[in-house]
Protein backbone atom coordinates (compact mmCIF):
# COMPACT_ATOMS: atom_id res chain seq x y z
CA UNK A 1 0.00 0.00 0.00
CA UNK A 2 2.76 2.51 1.15
CA UNK A 3 4.99 1.32 -2.02
CA UNK A 4 1.89 2.46 -4.27
CA UNK A 5 1.09 5.37 -3.25
CA UNK A 6 4.72 7.27 -2.49
CA UNK A 7 6.07 6.11 -6.26
CA UNK A 8 7.12 8.27 -8.80
CA UNK A 9 7.93 5.70 -11.17
CA UNK A 10 7.79 5.91 -14.50
CA UNK A 11 4.11 4.50 -16.40
CA UNK A 12 5.91 1.83 -18.23
CA UNK A 13 7.22 0.39 -14.90
CA UNK A 14 3.89 0.82 -13.29
CA UNK A 15 2.50 -1.26 -16.08
CA UNK A 16 5.26 -3.99 -15.26
CA UNK A 17 4.43 -3.72 -11.68
CA UNK A 18 0.89 -4.25 -12.41
CA UNK A 19 1.50 -7.79 -14.96
CA UNK A 20 3.37 -9.10 -11.83
CA UNK A 21 0.69 -8.40 -9.46
CA UNK A 22 -1.72 -9.84 -11.42
CA UNK A 23 0.27 -13.35 -11.97
CA UNK A 24 0.67 -13.19 -7.76
CA UNK A 25 -3.03 -12.55 -6.98
CA UNK A 26 -3.87 -15.18 -9.81
CA UNK A 27 -2.05 -17.69 -7.42
CA UNK A 28 -3.88 -16.95 -4.92
CA UNK A 29 -6.35 -19.80 -5.65
CA UNK A 30 -8.61 -22.75 -3.73
CA UNK A 31 -11.40 -22.15 -1.47
CA UNK A 32 -12.83 -18.80 -0.98
CA UNK A 33 -14.52 -17.47 2.01
CA UNK A 34 -18.28 -17.22 1.27
CA UNK A 35 -19.46 -13.09 2.14
CA UNK A 36 -20.92 -13.88 5.69
CA UNK A 37 -18.03 -16.78 6.90
CA UNK A 38 -16.18 -15.82 9.72
CA UNK A 39 -12.45 -16.41 9.31
CA UNK A 40 -11.54 -19.86 11.59
CA UNK A 41 -9.33 -17.68 12.98
CA UNK A 42 -10.73 -15.00 13.97
CA UNK A 43 -12.62 -14.78 17.92
CA UNK A 44 -15.50 -13.15 17.20
CA UNK A 45 -17.55 -11.03 19.06
CA UNK A 46 -14.66 -9.08 20.51
CA UNK A 47 -11.45 -10.90 19.33
CA UNK A 48 -9.02 -11.66 16.60
CA UNK A 49 -10.30 -10.11 13.29
CA UNK A 50 -7.67 -11.48 11.33
CA UNK A 51 -8.57 -9.38 8.22
CA UNK A 52 -10.04 -6.48 9.53
CA UNK A 53 -9.52 -2.98 7.80
CA UNK A 54 -8.49 -1.71 11.43
CA UNK A 55 -6.83 -4.45 13.80
CA UNK A 56 -6.30 -7.33 11.24
CA UNK A 57 -2.98 -7.98 10.92
CA UNK A 58 -3.79 -10.27 7.33
CA UNK A 59 -5.36 -7.17 5.73
CA UNK A 60 -2.95 -4.66 3.85
CA UNK A 61 -5.83 -1.78 4.29
CA UNK A 62 -4.95 -1.86 8.33
CA UNK A 63 -2.52 -0.14 9.52
CA UNK A 64 -2.95 -2.45 11.81
CA UNK A 65 -4.13 -0.88 15.21
CA UNK A 66 -2.86 -3.39 18.27
CA UNK A 67 -5.77 -3.64 20.86
CA UNK A 68 -4.96 -4.24 24.41
CA UNK A 69 -6.69 -3.67 28.14
CA UNK A 70 -6.18 -0.32 29.29
CA UNK A 71 -7.97 0.44 33.40
CA UNK A 72 -11.45 0.73 32.58
CA UNK A 73 -11.33 0.77 28.69
CA UNK A 74 -9.06 -0.24 25.85
CA UNK A 75 -6.51 1.30 24.19
CA UNK A 76 -5.25 0.71 20.09
CA UNK A 77 -2.18 1.49 19.00
CA UNK A 78 -1.29 1.89 15.85
CA UNK A 79 0.77 4.74 13.10
CA UNK A 80 -0.96 5.95 9.99
CA UNK A 81 0.80 6.12 6.61
CA UNK A 82 -0.02 8.30 4.07
CA UNK A 83 -2.35 5.67 2.25
CA UNK A 84 -4.29 6.73 5.04
CA UNK A 85 -3.96 10.39 4.07
CA UNK A 86 -6.42 13.61 3.77
CA UNK A 87 -4.86 16.95 4.10
CA UNK A 88 -0.97 16.66 2.87
CA UNK A 89 0.87 14.99 5.88
CA UNK A 90 -2.23 14.06 7.92
CA UNK A 91 -4.67 11.63 8.55
CA UNK A 92 -7.97 11.15 6.84
CA UNK A 93 -11.00 12.15 8.35
CA UNK A 94 -13.17 8.46 8.00
CA UNK A 95 -9.53 6.78 9.13
CA UNK A 96 -9.91 8.73 12.08
CA UNK A 97 -13.77 7.61 12.13
CA UNK A 98 -12.49 4.48 11.37
CA UNK A 99 -9.86 3.61 14.11
CA UNK A 100 -12.26 4.89 16.76
CA UNK A 101 -15.36 3.12 15.42
CA UNK A 102 -13.78 -0.47 15.97
CA UNK A 103 -12.31 0.19 18.68
CA UNK A 104 -15.08 1.23 20.54
CA UNK A 105 -17.20 -1.26 19.73
CA UNK A 106 -14.03 -3.53 21.11
CA UNK A 107 -14.74 -1.68 24.39
CA UNK A 108 -18.51 -2.89 24.60
CA UNK A 109 -17.15 -6.54 24.12
CA UNK A 110 -14.25 -6.09 26.85
CA UNK A 111 -16.95 -4.42 29.03
CA UNK A 112 -19.19 -7.59 28.07
CA UNK A 113 -21.33 -5.83 25.73
CA UNK A 114 -20.70 -6.69 22.02
CA UNK A 115 -22.80 -4.68 19.81
CA UNK A 116 -22.97 -2.42 16.72
CA UNK A 117 -22.41 1.62 16.28
CA UNK A 118 -26.13 3.02 15.71
CA UNK A 119 -24.36 6.44 16.48
CA UNK A 120 -20.78 7.84 15.58
CA UNK A 121 -20.27 11.66 16.86
CA UNK A 122 -16.86 12.68 15.72
CA UNK A 123 -14.66 15.64 16.96
CA UNK A 124 -11.76 16.99 15.03
CA UNK A 125 -10.19 18.94 17.38
CA UNK A 126 -6.57 19.20 15.37
CA UNK A 127 -5.26 17.23 12.25
CA UNK A 128 -3.84 13.57 13.11
CA UNK A 129 -0.12 13.30 12.43
CA UNK A 130 0.53 10.56 9.64
CA UNK A 131 3.64 8.34 10.14
CA UNK A 132 3.31 9.14 14.04
CA UNK A 133 2.82 6.30 16.80
CA UNK A 134 -0.97 7.06 17.95
CA UNK A 135 -2.66 5.83 20.94
CA UNK A 136 -6.77 5.54 20.61
CA UNK A 137 -8.58 5.15 23.62
CA UNK A 138 -11.90 3.93 24.13
CA UNK A 139 -14.15 2.91 27.37
CA UNK A 140 -17.96 2.03 28.40
CA UNK A 141 -19.47 5.01 30.09
CA UNK A 142 -22.89 3.58 30.63
CA UNK A 143 -25.54 0.98 29.56
CA UNK A 144 -29.12 1.13 29.45
CA UNK A 145 -30.79 -2.20 28.08
CA UNK A 146 -28.76 -3.23 25.33
CA UNK A 147 -27.90 0.50 24.61
CA UNK A 148 -24.14 1.08 25.31
CA UNK A 149 -22.51 4.84 25.52
CA UNK A 150 -19.05 4.70 24.96
CA UNK A 151 -16.34 7.39 24.67
CA UNK A 152 -13.44 7.37 22.74
CA UNK A 153 -10.05 10.10 21.58
CA UNK A 154 -6.99 9.68 19.72
CA UNK A 155 -3.78 11.38 20.66
CA UNK A 156 0.04 11.14 19.74
CA UNK A 157 1.71 8.13 21.80
CA UNK A 158 4.29 11.48 22.73
CA UNK A 159 2.02 13.82 23.87
CA UNK A 160 -1.41 11.33 25.39
CA UNK A 161 -2.91 13.88 27.33
CA UNK A 162 -4.27 16.00 23.95
CA UNK A 163 -6.62 14.51 22.37
CA UNK A 164 -6.62 15.48 18.61
CA UNK A 165 -9.81 13.52 18.14
CA UNK A 166 -12.54 13.09 20.78
CA UNK A 167 -15.85 10.67 19.90
CA UNK A 168 -19.15 9.29 21.39
CA UNK A 169 -20.97 6.59 20.29
CA UNK A 170 -24.10 4.23 20.91
CA UNK A 171 -23.79 0.97 19.95
CA UNK A 172 -26.37 -1.75 20.62
CA UNK A 173 -26.35 -5.42 21.42
CA UNK A 174 -28.82 -7.34 18.61
CA UNK A 175 -31.22 -9.20 20.21
CA UNK A 176 -30.73 -13.20 19.83
CA UNK A 177 -33.06 -13.40 16.88
CA UNK A 178 -31.16 -10.56 15.20
CA UNK A 179 -28.17 -11.58 16.35
CA UNK A 180 -28.87 -14.74 14.41
CA UNK A 181 -30.28 -13.34 11.20
CA UNK A 182 -26.90 -10.78 11.28
CA UNK A 183 -24.29 -13.24 11.26
CA UNK A 184 -25.74 -17.15 10.77
CA UNK A 185 -22.49 -18.28 10.78
CA UNK A 186 -21.80 -18.03 14.67
CA UNK A 187 -21.86 -20.62 16.78
CA UNK A 188 -24.32 -20.91 20.03
CA UNK A 189 -25.60 -17.26 19.49
CA UNK A 190 -26.58 -15.19 21.43
CA UNK A 191 -22.76 -14.22 22.56
CA UNK A 192 -21.45 -17.34 20.48
CA UNK A 193 -17.51 -16.68 20.95
CA UNK A 194 -16.14 -18.30 18.35
CA UNK A 195 -15.85 -19.18 14.40
CA UNK A 196 -16.83 -22.49 13.09
CA UNK A 197 -13.03 -24.11 13.77
CA UNK A 198 -13.87 -26.90 10.98
CA UNK A 199 -13.20 -24.66 8.05
C1 LIG B 1 -23.20 -11.80 19.72
C2 LIG B 1 -23.54 -10.36 19.49
C3 LIG B 1 -22.83 -9.87 18.26
C4 LIG B 1 -22.72 -8.39 18.26
C5 LIG B 1 -21.99 -7.90 17.05
C6 LIG B 1 -20.73 -7.24 17.42
C7 LIG B 1 -20.11 -6.69 16.14
C8 LIG B 1 -18.83 -6.02 16.47
C9 LIG B 1 -18.19 -5.50 15.22
C10 LIG B 1 -17.62 -4.13 15.52
C11 LIG B 1 -17.24 -3.43 14.25
C12 LIG B 1 -17.04 -1.96 14.51
C13 LIG B 1 -18.34 -1.28 14.69
C14 LIG B 1 -19.10 -1.31 13.40
O1 LIG B 1 -18.62 -1.01 12.34
S1 LIG B 1 -20.71 -1.82 13.46
C15 LIG B 1 -21.29 -1.54 11.77
C16 LIG B 1 -22.09 -0.28 11.66
N1 LIG B 1 -23.34 -0.44 12.34
C17 LIG B 1 -24.37 -1.10 11.81
O2 LIG B 1 -24.33 -1.61 10.71
C18 LIG B 1 -25.63 -1.18 12.66
C19 LIG B 1 -26.89 -1.05 11.83
N2 LIG B 1 -28.01 -1.09 12.73
C20 LIG B 1 -28.69 -2.24 12.98
O3 LIG B 1 -28.46 -3.25 12.33
C21 LIG B 1 -29.68 -2.21 14.08
O4 LIG B 1 -29.93 -0.89 14.49
C22 LIG B 1 -29.21 -3.02 15.33
C23 LIG B 1 -29.14 -4.53 14.98
C24 LIG B 1 -27.85 -2.56 15.85
C25 LIG B 1 -30.19 -2.81 16.48
O5 LIG B 1 -31.43 -3.21 16.03
P1 LIG B 1 -32.49 -3.78 17.08
O6 LIG B 1 -33.75 -3.99 16.31
O7 LIG B 1 -31.93 -4.92 17.85
O8 LIG B 1 -32.57 -2.60 18.09
P2 LIG B 1 -33.73 -1.54 18.24
O9 LIG B 1 -34.01 -0.83 16.98
O10 LIG B 1 -34.87 -2.24 18.95
O11 LIG B 1 -33.03 -0.49 19.24
C26 LIG B 1 -32.54 -0.92 20.51
C27 LIG B 1 -32.41 0.34 21.34
O12 LIG B 1 -31.41 1.19 20.75
C28 LIG B 1 -31.99 2.49 20.50
N3 LIG B 1 -31.39 3.11 19.32
C29 LIG B 1 -31.43 2.64 18.07
N4 LIG B 1 -30.76 3.48 17.24
C30 LIG B 1 -30.30 4.50 18.02
C31 LIG B 1 -29.55 5.65 17.78
N5 LIG B 1 -29.10 5.96 16.54
N6 LIG B 1 -29.23 6.47 18.81
C32 LIG B 1 -29.65 6.18 20.06
N7 LIG B 1 -30.36 5.07 20.36
C33 LIG B 1 -30.69 4.25 19.36
C34 LIG B 1 -33.48 2.20 20.32
O13 LIG B 1 -34.23 3.39 20.57
C35 LIG B 1 -33.69 1.15 21.38
O14 LIG B 1 -33.71 1.79 22.67
P3 LIG B 1 -34.94 1.58 23.63
O15 LIG B 1 -36.13 2.08 22.86
O16 LIG B 1 -34.98 0.10 23.89
O17 LIG B 1 -34.58 2.39 24.84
Amino acid sequence: MDATVRTATPTDVLHRVTDGVRRLTGQLTGRRRARAEIPAVDEFPGGVRMYSPVTGAGSPLSPPMRVTPDGDGVVGRCTLGIAHEGPPGYGHGGMSAMLLDELMGWACAAAGSPGMTVSLQVRYHRPVPLETPLRVFARVTGTEGRKISVDGSISTEEDPSVAVVTAEGVFVSPDPDRTRALFPDLQGTPGGRQAHGSR
